[in-house]
């Protein structure tokens, strides 16, 4: 209990951020009945050691009295838990310890005022740690360290939505029961990943080299989506951009997107056979490729579109290809990009009905079913990003703002993915061996953590639209290593 008061104490003294303490810097814990209240107090306790002000109110009948009596040593006092409670009106930082693994839901919880600053104590209170359901009056949490391991339900449902940043701290327990197949990617595990896979040669390589992205996009329904993906990719270094859009579009997409280099069918299968040829010694022209954002599903794709979802080469598919990618399972390493309801028209067309709500509730296992059905990575969009393989393993990126639910924003995303696939010193390959699947996953999952902070980014300054979060990419894709 002291390993994960000490944590938590750590995270306090991280959020307020200030050495020595600021004057009228106050933290209040709202202390549970249970094991939860006791790592508050004996937080509490260390924090009023450094020096901090702190404040207990008692929520429950009763609470932990080894932890009570180190807090009140410490010289902290606690009060009973009223709703017009002066320490909470007053709290730098609120301090969640009421309810931890022991949450039924429908427990009473406190009232806490509008913009508190909330750390919780293993999970935010108000979750059902198992299914992820979050009660209306769920503790919104600003960071939440948790213990031992990760729960499923900081994972699934709402829990991504109320936990804030999650911390988890190893416990000298034996967790490895609990421990679930699933992974956050936050922005140091996506750092973590690029670095892992990033080679130095990449300074001595040229544009080819360095990966050229085959984008097939745009219709003259939808032109502007080919030119939000394929301002992202160039905003994220591509080695080179070639775009397949419909002619009647291709000179707004010139003027628009400069460094891009138009793409017809018989360069594409120009491309896709001297990817072939590679293995005796010629280098692909096309290293991977972003399908499907602003096409229309009405026009059966071309012969040689057909080709590409045939070849081998990496390719995250979006928007209205999905309508039109061959249902089942293929050779070519992909990530599809739907949101829940291109979610489900995808499990559709592979025989499996299931509705939004169904998704929602359960988004790992929908995901999962689309993954084995196409035997491609999933990244389900929303507010979370479940990114989900064949073989059921899974990672989830809640690195995220709400912001990014603007039209043009998975376009943008599909620009990024693009761009991570066709960097051959990431892939590890220039587009003609098989990139595996595992890989595949990482990579979308760094591509939607990327796509979280530029979306971050953009809304601390402001309005968030998809041309500002292009802007924003190249200090973006700085902040990752590139
Ligand atoms: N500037 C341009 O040229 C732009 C062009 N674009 C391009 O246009 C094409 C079609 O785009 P689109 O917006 O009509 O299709 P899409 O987003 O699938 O909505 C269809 C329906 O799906 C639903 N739905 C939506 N989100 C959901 C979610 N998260 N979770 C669950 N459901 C969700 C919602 O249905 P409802 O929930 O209302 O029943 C909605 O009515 C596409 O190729 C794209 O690339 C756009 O990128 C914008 C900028
Ligand atoms: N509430 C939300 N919070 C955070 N991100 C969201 C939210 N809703 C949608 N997004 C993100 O915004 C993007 C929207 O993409 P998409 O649905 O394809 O729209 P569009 O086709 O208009 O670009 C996705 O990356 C998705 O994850």
């Amino acid at each position: 209990m002291k390993q994960a008061a000490s944590a938590l104490a750590a995270e306090a003294v991280d959020m307020l951020g200030e050495q020595p303490v600021a004057p009228g810097t106050l933290v209040v814990g709202l202390i549970g009945p249970g094991n939860n209240g006791g790592d508050g107090l004996y937080a509490l306790a260390q924090l009023e050691d450094q020096g901090y002000a702190t404040a207990a109110l008692q929520c429950g009948p009763s609470v932990h009295s080894d932890a009570l009596s180190v807090y009140e040593s410490a010289g902290g006092r606690i009060a009973p838990y009223s709703q017009d409670n002066q320490p909470l009106a007053n709290a730098t930082l609120i301090i969640d310890a009421l309810y931890g693994l022991g949450y039924r839901s429908g427990a009473e919880l406190p009232r806490i005022p509008r913009g508190s600053r909330v750390l919780a104590c293993d999970l935010p209170s108000g979750l059902n740690p198992e299914t992820g359901v979050a009660d209306d009056k769920v503790l919104l949490a600003e960071r939440t360290v948790t213990f031992g391991a990760m729960k499923s339900g900081l994972l699934t449902g709402d829990g991504p939505l109320v936990t804030g940043d999650i911390t988890v701290v190893p416990l000298d327990f034996d967790f490895t029961g609990q421990a679930p197949r699933t992974n956050l990617i936050d922005k140091q595990a996506a750092l973590q990943l690029l670095d892992a896979h990033r080679s130095w040669r990449d300074a001595g390589r040229h544009k080819y080299q360095r990966g050229v992205l085959g984008l097939i996009a745009g219709s003259s329904l939808y032109p502007g989506a080919a030119q939000l993906t394929a301002r992202a990719a160039v905003n994220c270094g591509v080695g080179l951009l070639r775009t397949h859009v419909p002619e009647d579009i291709a000179p707004l997409l010139a003027v628009a997107v400069p460094e891009t280099v138009p793409l017809d069918d018989d360069q594409i299968r120009e491309a896709l056979s001297s990817a072939r040829r590679y293995v005796h010694g010629r280098g692909a022209k096309i290293s991977s490729w972003a399908i499907g954002p602003g096409l229309d599903s009405r026009t059966p794709p071309t012969g040689a579109i057909a080709e590409v979802f045939a070849s081998r080469q990496p390719a995250v598919i979006d928007a209205s290809g999905l309508e039109l990618v061959p249902a089942g399972p293929s050779e070519q390493p992909r990530v599809l990009t739907p949101h829940a309801k291109e979610l489900r028209m995808l499990l559709r067309r592979a025989g499996v009905t299931v509705t939004i709500e169904e998704i929602t509730a359960d988004p790992i296992r929908w995901t999962r079913w689309a993954a084995l059905s196409y035997n491609a990575v999933v990244l389900l969009k929303g507010p979370t990003n479940y990114i989900v393989a064949p073989d059921g393993s899974s990672l989830v990126v809640s690195h995220t703002a709400p912001q990014l639910a603007t039209a043009g924003s998975g376009d943008v995303l599909t620009g990024i993915l693009g761009y991570l696939l066709s960097d051959s010193s990431l892939t590890g390959v220039n587009g003609v061996q098989t990139v595996s699947n595992r890989r595949m996953m990482e990579l979308a999952a760094c591509a939607a953590v990327i796509h979280g902070e530029a979306g971050r980014a953009a809304a601390a300054c402001g309005t968030v639209n998809a041309s500002r979060l292009i802007e924003l990419l190249p200090g973006i894709m700085k902040r990752f290593g590139f």
